[in-house]
């Protein structure tokens, strides 16, 4: 694909399917009261509880929850816990702790004093709460192109917008950018965000040498009170969301691959409307290695970009490509000799961002919506295969094995 540096477009262009960082103070502060108190918007996000009409709203307040950028104090934090509970679980069912349980006894307070509170008012009030305090940090979140302003802050991304581009930079270097469980939540909002802002364009790329390694491997460590049943379950419902956040993504989405690609990071450029690769970027899918199973849509994508034969043998067999051969196969729009690469890249995104917006989003929704139902209907079920597949030995063996190997280092 590349002659002696000179890049040029793939020989195979066929992708017929288009298919900062000030930390959250629930996050950051060690040892922090809120942590003492083992804050659960996340598992309860996860945990399928109140499908009804508030339940997007309910959803919101727990991802807003852990972007307040001020700690709210012990108070609210009970209150908003005991909110919680009630609102999945109902009146307070524990066993009162002894009085030297300090911590533990405060939150049972908190949670029996709401008495028989429904359910929908406890959901109702949470929602309340939390946007009275994150109501003064809202008006930051529109971002107007051409300002370069850092939009929401994010604990492990960098998000700008400028020259009509929102930029999604994944800022893990030291861990070549793998994504954690708060960064699958991260990236779900700042794509959210950006579907809603006034950028015409909206790029991922990663910082450091590395574009992504895909799934943190230390995601499936933290297993939550309800045992690896209920993390593999939490663990779909958190990927299902994350995928479906890209195959709703109104606007041209574009991947800067920067480096080497590995995982879901690879399997969703099916669901990119171009992808810009550097020469030193890999695409690697490790699947069956890791005894896991293709996701990200690519069982369906990746057949129709490049073919079955080629698909088998990167989503199966894990073959690595080389960023020529992703071009050739046609997951890749481009290849660009690493030494011009972000210059030619963002020269060409800056000039793509000058045509007109609406005729480009319109174009998107034509190609792409065609798809939808089916992309949805796919990623149900590789996120439904991949619930067993967390729980099986072999998955479980290969995990152990990165992560026994990296403690001896
Ligand atoms: C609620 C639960 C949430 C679960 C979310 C549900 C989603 C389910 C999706 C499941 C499907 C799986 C999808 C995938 O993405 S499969 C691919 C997974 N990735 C890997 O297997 C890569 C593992 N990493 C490596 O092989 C190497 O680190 C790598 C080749 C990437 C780089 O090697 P190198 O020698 O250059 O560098 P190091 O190994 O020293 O890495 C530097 C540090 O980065 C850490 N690291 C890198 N990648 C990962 C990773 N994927 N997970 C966790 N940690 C990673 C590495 O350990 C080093 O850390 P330390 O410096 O602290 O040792």
């Amino acid at each position: 694909m590349l002659n002696g540096g000179v890049h040029k477009p793939c020989e195979k262009p066929n992708r017929n399917l288009s298919v900062g960082n000030k930390k959250p103070w629930n996050m950051v502060v060690a040892l922090s009261p809120l942590q003492v108190i083992g804050f659960p918007s996340l598992q309860l996000h996860m945990s399928g509880i109140a499908m009804r009409a508030s339940q997007e709203d309910f959803e919101n307040a727990l991802n807003q929850v852990k972007l307040l950028k001020k700690d709210p104090g012990n108070e609210v934090k009970l209150k908003l816990y005991a909110l919680y509970k009630q609102a999945t679980e109902g009146p307070c069912n524990m066993p009162k702790p002894g009085v030297f349980d300090f911590i533990n006894k405060a939150k049972w307070d908190a949670w029996d004093a709401l008495g028989n509170l429904p359910k929908e008012t406890a959901r109702q009030n949470y929602v309340d709460l939390v946007s009275s305090l994150s109501s003064s940090s809202e008006s930051s979140n529109q971002v107007q192109p051409g300002t370069d302003r850092k939009q929401q802050e994010y604990e492990n991304l960098v998000v700008t917008s400028e020259d009509g581009i929102t930029k999604i930079t994944l800022n893990r270097p030291t861990k070549k950018n793998a994504i954690n469980t708060q960064m699958y939540q991260e990236i779900i909002l700042a794509l959210k965000a950006a579907s809603n802002d006034d950028s015409i364009l909206t790029v991922v790329t990663g910082n450091g040498d590395y574009y992504c390694s895909g799934n943190d491997l230390t995601n499936f460590m933290d297993i939550p009170p309800g045992g690896v049943e209920e993390k593999a379950k939490q663990s779909a419902v958190l990927l299902r969301d994350f995928v479906g956040s890209f195959i709703d993504f109104p606007k041209p989405l574009i991947a800067v691959v920067n480096g080497p690609a590995m995982g879901i990071s690879v399997t969703i450029l099916g669901l990119f409307d171009a992808v810009y690769a550097s020469d030193r970027a890999t695409f690697h899918t490790p699947f069956s290695h890791l005894g896991l199973t293709p996701e990200g849509c690519a069982s369906y994508t990746f057949p129709k970009i490049m073919g079955p034969a080629k698909a088998t043998e990167m989503l199966i067999f894990g073959k690595k490509l080389t960023a020529g051969e992703a071009c050739a196969q046609g997951l890749v729009t481009e290849v660009f000799p690493d030494s011009t690469f972000q210059k030619e890249v963002w020269t060409r995104l800056k000039a793509y961002s000058k045509l007109p917006k609406n005729a480009m989003k319109i174009s998107k929704q034509v190609i792409r919506n065609m798809e939808k139902e089916k992309l949805h209907a796919v990623n149900a079920e590789e996120s439904s295969v991949l619930q067993e597949r967390c729980l099986s030995d072999e998955c479980i063996n290969a995990a152990v094995n990165f992560l026994s190997k990296r403690a001896k280092l």
